[in-house]
């Protein structure tokens, strides 16, 4: 089993990555003597709730699938949930399933008698390379993409790599791009590796799953570390193509593109959009495009779907914006990403009416 510690301010824990099996003893006293309260969803219940109430004894709570967990009443309802079971801060919840069930059971978790906490259990390749780390929680609201939402960290984060043997392809998909993602913020190197073993990872190799998986969960708790609650710059990193894709998934209606689907076509956009700008290299852009592309992701945002003219107005509402300007991470080449001071919204536009 691998392990790593985050440090995030006030908040320690550790990042196992290994068998839920291995795990039984660390999460035996965080349940706190009680059966472990586990927010869940249908299909990965059934899939795998077996695995951990032969751990210890669990008491499942079930929110749908996938993104339409994450809104206004799912919220209620699991803080009603709670609330039924009169829960207190001497026991954790665990959050078991993708990156929605972990940003709406995080979020009812914080906000719950003010915080309760919460052990991350993650069954995507996404939640495990990426949403499982960091304390970000969040519901869509009004429209939006991830707008209600605190920091609140996990005490412990268990990336079992077997559960991803279930996991259909176009999931796998997403979770990649955003394992692409942090080769092109800060890790060449990773990247290069992921152009000589991504194929294989998505196919199914497990050895080369748990190494993306590794390499972006520390990339991720450096970055948390750095800036826990996204002030100074150093996190907006992590939203490297973001701006894009939740402006495309808000566009197309919540819940239609994945995620990661949409994070694959922001980050080709800031790639193209840096490249007109004259920060990066042309061939750059279409390498990463060329990659992505390979791995079967979607790239453009005619693939999306969305009405061009929709996709500046919700860019404006990106919560890295500050003073009127829209705030980009823009780049001058694979893993050298940064936070722009704001890009002209003229030029956005021109950009948005242009864009493949
Ligand atoms: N908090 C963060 O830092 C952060 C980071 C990235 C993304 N996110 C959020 O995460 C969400 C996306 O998460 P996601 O990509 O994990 O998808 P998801 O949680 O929205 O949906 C996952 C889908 O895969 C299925 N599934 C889950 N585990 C499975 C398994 N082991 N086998 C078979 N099927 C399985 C689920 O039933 C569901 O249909 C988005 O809302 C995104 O905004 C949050
Ligand atoms: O952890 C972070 O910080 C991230 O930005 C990770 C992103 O992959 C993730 O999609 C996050 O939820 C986006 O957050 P938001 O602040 O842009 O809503
Ligand atoms: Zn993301």
């Amino acid at each position: 089993m691998k392990s790593l510690t985050v440090d995030a301010g006030d908040d320690r824990y550790d990042v196992l990555v290994g068998r839920l099996e291995d795990c039984r003893s660390r999460l035996i006293p965080l349940a706190g003597g009680k059966p472990l309260v586990v927010v869940t969803e249908p299909k990965v219940w059934g899939l795998h709730g077996a695995r951990l109430e032969a751990l210890l004894p669990c008491d499942p709570i079930l929110v749908p699938e996938g993104e339409a967990a994450k809104d206004w009443p799912h919220l209620q309802g699991l803080l009603d949930a709670y609330t039924q079971r009169n829960l207190d801060r001497s026991a954790a919840i665990a959050a078991f399933g993708g990156g929605s069930v972990g940003d709406l059971a995080g979020l009812a978790a914080g906000l719950f008698k003010r915080g309760i906490p919460i052990v991350q259990l993650p069954t995507t390749l996404l939640a495990q390379a990426d949403s499982a780390v960091g304390g970000k929680t969040a519901i869509d609201a009004f429209g939006q993409k991830n707008l209600v939402g605190m920091f609140h960290q996990p005490r412990l984060v268990i990336a079992d790599i077997s559960l991803l043997d279930t996991l259909d392809e176009r999931q796998l998909r997403a979770g990649y791009a955003e394992i692409v993602k942090y080769g092109l913020i800060r890790h060449e190197a990773l990247f290069e590796w992921l152009e000589g073993h991504g194929a294989a990872l998505l196919a199914g190799q497990r050895e080369y799953r748990e190494e993306a998986v590794w390499q972006s969960i520390a990339a991720k708790a450096r970055s948390v570390e750095a800036d826990v609650t996204d002030r100074n710059g150093a996190r907006a990193l992590l939203n490297f193509g973001h701006t894009f894709a939740h402006a495309i998934e808000s566009a197309a209606g919540l819940g239609t593109l994945l995620h990661g689907e949409a994070v694959a076509i922001g980050m080709v956009q800031a790639f193209d959009l840096s490249a007109a700008l004259g920060l990066c290299a042309h061939d750059d852009a279409e390498r990463v495009r060329a990659h992505l592309t390979a791995a079967g992701l979607p790239v453009s945002i005619a693939e999306s779907g969305v009405r061009r003219a929709d996709l500046l107005p919700l860019m404006r509402t990106d919560k890295k914006n500050a003073g009127g300007a829209v705030k980009l991470v823009l780049t001058r080449g694979i893993g050298d990403a940064f936070l722009s001071e704001g890009v002209d919204e003229a030029v956005l536009a021109d950009f948005l009416e242009r864009a493949a």
